[in-house]
């Protein structure tokens, strides 16, 4: 197993914007994630972070540059291999849930395994498993309605670990939450990601819970920073 969960090497991304012109959003980036880092990703609005946690999450393409997850060089493979990697490498959380309303919590979590080949009996006990790590075990077979922002955002923390990646990406996900939640469901995170030993990058606005990571990554004018060293990786 690769302890290096996430590297990204000369990244450069620019779009056209037809009449308006070119912009460069990334620019020479560089980042290395190791199994059981949690790092924070502070940029201004419009700064790339959407683009970085995209390409970085095999859901976009560098102009230039290296992705490797996991260990595997994916840069210029074909949409299938890449889409392998993401199911079985990569767990997204974003700033709302996107939990399915029809089914539990516990199904939530059981659908992205037997979509990656695991069977009902295993995915369901691994669903209890995650839903106890983040204290949610009494709720298994609420659906999402019936939880609150923070238990909904709980389980999609569980959904995104299903498959056991080496690698989370999440998008301000305790965004939409008051401040008592957000520290809970902060906390929770942090207790899947210490249990399972994956690498984390979380893209957040909020300054003091960025402090409580690993380290702080700044991403602005195109090139990311990390406080009190030259480079990110
Ligand atoms: N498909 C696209 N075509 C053209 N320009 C784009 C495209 N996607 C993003 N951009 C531009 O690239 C820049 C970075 O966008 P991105 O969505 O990555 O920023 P962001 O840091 O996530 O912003 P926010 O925090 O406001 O969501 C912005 O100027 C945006 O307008």
């Amino acid at each position: 197993m690769s302890e290096t969960a996430l590297s990204l090497s000369g990244i450069e991304k620019t779009y056209n914007r037809g009449k308006t012109g070119a912009v460069h959003v990334l620019s020479g980036v560089d980042l290395t994630l190791k199994r059981g880092e949690v790092v924070a990703l502070v940029a201004p609005s419009g700064a790339g972070k959407s683009t970085l946690l995209h390409i970085a999450g095999l859901l976009d393409t560098p102009d230039e540059g290296h992705v490797s997850v996991a260990g595997q060089e994916l840069t210029g493979t074909g949409d299938a291999r890449r889409t392998a990697a993401r199911r079985a490498e990569i767990g997204f959380v974003y700033q709302f849930h996107h939990l399915l309303p029809e089914f539990t919590a516990a199904e939530n979590i059981v659908l992205p395994q037997l979509a990656n080949g695991a069977a009902w009996a295993e995915a369901e006990a691994r669903a209890k498993e995650l839903l106890g790590t983040v204290g949610m075990d009494h709720r298994a077979d609420h659906r999402p309605s019936a939880l609150s922002g923070g238990e909904q955002q709980r389980v999609a923390f569980c959904r995104a670990l299903a498959n056991a990646p080496a690698l989370l990406l999440a998008d301000e996900p305790t965004g939409n939450l008051d401040p008592t939640t957000s520290d809970t469901v902060f906390a929770a995170l942090m207790s899947l990601v210490r249990e399972t030993g994956l690498a984390a990058l979380i893209a957040t606005h909020n300054l003091e819970l960025a402090s409580r990571m690993d380290r702080v990554l700044h991403l602005d004018g195109g090139r990311l920073t990390e406080r009190g060293r030259s480079g990110a990786s």
